[in-house]
């Protein structure tokens, strides 16, 4: 049995479409040109505030701009669902590793309010005991206290594994001295590589067999 604590975007759900609509709309209330799908991919993974930055830079927009269109995006944001998908067998590896006994949570920089609305809607919440969010601490990934914090409140003695598909999910995992499964088919930035992972997987269908490889 292990705890096993899970990122949400680009991991299990694959949310960049809703991200960018979002991020379109806001900027066009401003006169922006919109976001490319590659763009708002590279703009993800250390939660809203520095998504809203990125987007800025990238368009030329001041940091006097940034309140509003930071409360303007978590806005759109906290129902951004039609156009989110879990990955493939994803939600059929989580039923999975419920029913062997394994004890999930979720670790997102995604904000905590919009990351439990999608998982809601997505009918998946009810497989996590906890979850945390970029804004449910004064820390975020990659500092190791969110990963942590997930962990504590699933409880027990049992190993914790945490799987996600970026740079900032290795660091987190390094930083709290936790095995890490890297999906190599989300929002990762540089080569698998160079990213530090005790096991990688490009198919939802592997992960419980290799999560309980890295419990042996
Ligand atoms: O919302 C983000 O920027 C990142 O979300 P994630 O931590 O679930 O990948
Ligand atoms: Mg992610």
């Amino acid at each position: 049995m292990a705890r096993i604590v899970f990122d949400l975007d680009g991991t299990l759900i694959d949310s960049a479409p809703d991200i960018r609509r979002v991020a379109n709309g806001v900027l066009a209330g401003v006169g922006a040109e919109k976001l490319s799908l590659e763009e708002t991919v590279s703009f993800i993974g250390d939660g809203a505030g520095v998504f809203v930055h990125r987007m800025r830079a990238a368009r030329g927009i001041p940091d006097a701009d940034h309140e509003a269109m930071h409360a303007a995006f978590l806005d759109g944001y906290a129902d951004a669902h039609d156009l989110t998908t879990p990955y493939p067998g994803a939600v059929a590896a989580l039923e999975l590793l419920r029913e062997r006994g394994h004890r999930l949570a979720i670790c997102t920089n995604k904000p905590a309010g919009p990351a439990r609305a999608i998982l809601e809607h997505l009918d998946l919440l009810a497989h996590f005991e906890a979850l945390i969010g970029g804004d449910s601490l004064p820390q975020r990934k990659p500092d190791p206290a969110p990963l942590r914090a997930a962990a504590e409140v699933l409880g027990g003695e049992d190993a914790v594994l945490y799987v996600g598909d970026s740079e900032v999910d290795a660091a987190t995992a390094q930083a709290a001295g936790l095995p890490f499964a890297l999906f190599s088919g989300g929002y990762r930035k540089t080569e698998i590589a160079t990213i530090p992972h005790t096991v990688t997987f490009d198919n939802h269908a592997d992960l419980p067999a290799l999560l309980c490889g890295m419990l042996a």
